[in-house]
């Protein structure tokens, strides 16, 4: 007789009012073919996991798992009939997230996780932990998500992440995998505290090589979250303080950083400090710094730079950002028709709407 369990971050968030995103459950004491046979289908290639015919969620057959070799890969997994629960649980990463609830909402917890939630723990189930490297990523993530409702991480769990870091299992991850989980804790309320966990345990400089987490970053990331919901906006703020534009490239290339990502922070990391002091550029200076930030086809670039200046800005208001607009918007006010009307033709328009436009902001004063 099978029996069906919710497991993982549904059964957690529900036990914490959050919103429930996606729903995991784990069947005991059924064979792939029964699954098959009640119309689920079939998609993990290592791991038995079924659609279900109609939600579509996700249904594992209780496993458990043994490492078999370096990195990733190599896993030999168990999926026979007679896993139980208690050894589907023991496998995962953090008590918080090794609790199970039944159909009939009668919840089984073996390893503690609720007095873990209470505690506002995150800890290691077992010594299994070790077998999966990014979990030191996931477990950084999770105290980003979970850091406003008072969240910390367990000091074994803390001890386990640095041996793991030391003992090099951190270096055996893909850059996907480790950009997947930056991605999510860039989403986060405060995902300073991912870099913070990382750096804590020793994998920030092996992660992001270069990456300086000073105090202004700290700071910056964490207000970038009150000014955006964006987070190429908030990986750009992270990277402002680069020494140099070279060393921002090497990292993107590095960590696989999308283009729409590394495009910004290198916007940012070159013009963010131009923007802080724009009131002392020149009508000159200003077109330049439009022109080199290619606002006049992307006018989301200004946007996207002032709120990153914005974020390491100490003090309030940010007058920057209004300054910026406006002549942004006189600049903006010259119209190339009447340039051409006027006469002029190839090379010259150009260089006409150039010195039209530093007019503009001149007299716009
Ligand atoms: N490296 C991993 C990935 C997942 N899990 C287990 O699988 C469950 C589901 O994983 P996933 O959907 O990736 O994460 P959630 O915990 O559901 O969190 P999220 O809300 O971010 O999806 C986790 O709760 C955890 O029990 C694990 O032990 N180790």
């Amino acid at each position: 007789m099978s029996k069906i369990y919710l497991v993982g971050g549904s059964v957690r968030d529900r036990l914490l009012h959050l919103p429930i995103i996606d729903r995991d459950w784990v069947v005991v004491g059924a064979t792939p073919d029964e699954l098959l046979a009640l119309g689920f289908q079939q998609v993990g290639k290592d791991f038995p996991v079924f659609l279900h015919p109609t939600t579509k969620e996700e249904y594992a057959l209780a496993r458990t798992e043994r490492k078999s070799g370096q990195g990733y890969r190599g896993f030999i997994c168990d999926f026979s009939q007679d896993i139980t629960l208690e050894q589907d649980l023991i496998r995962r990463d953090l008590t918080i997230n090794a609790i199970a609830m039944d159909e009939d909402g009668n919840i089984v917890d073996p390893y503690h996780g609720i007095e873990d939630l209470k505690l506002k723990l995150l800890r290691h189930v077992s010594p299994a932990f070790r077998e999966d490297p990014l979990r030191v990523l996931r477990v950084a993530r999770f105290a980003a998500r979970y850091h406003h409702l008072g969240f910390t991480i367990a000091s074994e769990t803390k001890k386990l992440m640095k041996e793991m870091v030391s003992a090099g299992e951190i270096n055996t991850l893909t850059a996907e995998r480790v950009w997947k989980e930056t991605e999510k804790a860039l989403a986060s309320a405060d995902p300073q505290v991912y870099f913070q966990v990382l750096e804590q345990c020793g994998a920030l400089s092996l992660l992001f090589p270069s990456l300086l987490l000073s105090n202004t970053i700290i700071d910056a990331l964490k207000k970038s979250t009150l000014l955006t919901d964006d987070v190429t906006i908030r990986f750009a703020v992270l990277c402002g303080e680069f020494p140099s534009k070279a060393e921002l490239e090497k990292l993107c290339l590095r960590i696989k950083a999308p283009n729409e990502y590394s495009k910004l922070a290198i916007m940012v990391q070159q013009y963010h400090h131009d923007v802080e002091k724009v009131t002392q550029l020149t009508a000159a200076q200003l077109i330049g710094l439009f022109n080199r930030i290619d606002v006049w086809r992307n006018p989301c670039h200004l946007e996207q730079l002032i709120i990153a200046s914005h974020s390491y800005a100490k003090t309030e208001p940010f007058l920057q950002a209004r300054y910026l607009e406006k002549a942004y918007k006189l600049a903006l006010g010259v119209n190339v028709q009447n340039i051409i009307a006027d006469g002029y033709s190839g090379k010259l328009i150009h260089e006409e709407l150039q010195k039209r436009r530093i007019e503009a902001l001149l007299n716009g004063n």
